[in-house]
């Protein structure tokens, strides 16, 4: 899964193809894939990186792969600008061949990225500046690369690992696939697919592949419920001072029982078909179709609809051609493991396995897929 991510984000945003899919194992695979099967160390890491950067200069293993990473992507993204550059000067591309950042980069002085933002992007290199002041620079550097790749990656195998162990929705979802025909339209993935926008959602709902974002606010949040002060008195919202960094904790309230009923920890695609009455307090929540998935608000994931099409394109053509079962029978334990997106790991299994989900986790490489006939 992650090859089918890091190829559709190479493409779409770099105009870059990583050859992914088809066993080229490059030095960006290798890096990225290092880098995200982190483990608790690297997790934390980050977060102490924020309040001591002066951590990030030892010969730690996982900043070592960071350093790794930066000099390769910002290979790529040079040649990617200078090739696009080439191609405006002797007009040989058409609009449609060129990748969205290069666009931002062409829209204009003020508007535009300078080379230098359009790598920043891509990948947050030593060089970027914590806040850019104009159109896209608003927002902190990206990382378009990890925040585009190993959330989706991790989230369809998640997916593969519900409908393995689903076998019912498994086959639910592949009568639904196989009834609408071999080509569906981006609007049809959209739109026509109920069944398929129903266990994406779910998947969604229980597979956060951000389990929490913080916010440095200063507000008045208003409370679902009131709450008793130290005084015993009872308040109806929490003042929080300037600089109070908040946590949301996005996995927990898409799994909350008091948002999304008794059944909140089961993997029911189909309360997505029973309307606001699958919702129950969820419906006061907005994200992504009530999800926090995506996050909220002016940072709302910008790449949620890209992932969102990705995510019903590949599930379609899979579940048309494969059906997928667990090795070790459905009952396996999988856990989270720690990292900086959890991936999914089978308990008692040693630490490197988390490297190799999507190939031996949980599903055995022979008996991973069986082709269905015709
Ligand atoms: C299942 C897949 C994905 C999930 C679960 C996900 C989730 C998130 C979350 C939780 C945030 C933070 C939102 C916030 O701070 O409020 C975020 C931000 C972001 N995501 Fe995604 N994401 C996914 C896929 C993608 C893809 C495919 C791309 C790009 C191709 C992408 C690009 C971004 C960017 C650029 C931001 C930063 C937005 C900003 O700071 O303004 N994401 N994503």
């Amino acid at each position: 899964m992650n090859h089918v991510s890091l190829d559709s984000v190479g493409i779409v945003a770099l105009s870059h193809d990583f050859d992914a899919l088809y066993g080229n194992n490059s030095d960006v695979v290798h890096v990225l894939n290092a880098f995200s099967s982190s483990t608790s160390v690297s997790y934390n890491l980050v977060t102490l990186a924020q309040n001591f950067p002066s951590i990030l200069k030892l010969p730690l293993p996982r900043i070592q792969f960071s350093q790794k990473l930066n000099p390769i992507v910002s290979k790529i993204c040079q040649e990617m600008v200078s090739r696009t550059r080439k191609e405006k000067e002797t007009g040989g591309t058409e609009q449609g061949d060129r990748s969205c950042l290069v666009e931002a980069e062409e829209s204009g002085e003020s508007e535009g990225l300078t080379p230098q933002e359009v790598l920043d992007q891509v990948y947050e290199s030593q060089n970027t500046p914590e806040r850019c002041d104009t159109g896209l620079r608003h927002r902190q550097a990206k990382i378009l690369l990890l925040a585009g790749f190993e959330t989706t990656a991790v989230t369809m195998t998640w997916a593969y690992i519900e409908l393995a162990r689903n076998p019912g929705i498994q086959t639910k979802l592949r009568d639904e696939c196989l009834e609408f025909g071999p080509t569906p339209s981006h609007d049809d993935l959209a739109n026509k697919l109920p069944y398929l926008d129903a266990v994406v959602n779910e998947v969604l709902r229980l597979h956060a592949a951000a389990k929490e974002i913080e916010r440095a606010v200063q507000d008045v949040i208003p409370l679902s419920e009131p709450l008793r002060t130290a005084t015993g008195d009872f308040t109806e919202s929490v003042c929080i001072p300037k600089g109070t960094v908040v946590v949301v904790p996005l996995a927990a309230l898409n799994c909350s029982v008091s948002m999304w009923g008794p059944d909140a920890k089961t993997f029911k695609p189909s309360r997505w078909l029973e309307g606001d009455e699958g919702m129950h307090g969820a419906r006061t929540l907005q994200g992504y179709r009530h999800l926090m998935t995506f996050g909220d608000g002016a940072r709302m994931c910008l790449g949620r609809l890209f992932a969102l099409t990705e995510f019903k394109a590949v599930l379609f053509v899979l579940v048309r051609n494969f059906v997928s079962e667990m090795a070790d029978g459905p009952g396996v334990p999988i856990v989270e493991s720690l990292g900086t997106v959890p991936r999914p790991r089978v308990v008692g299994s040693a630490e490197a396995e988390v490297c190799l989900f999507g190939y031996i986790i949980p599903l055995a490489p022979r008996r991973q897929f069986r082709k269905l006939s015709g």
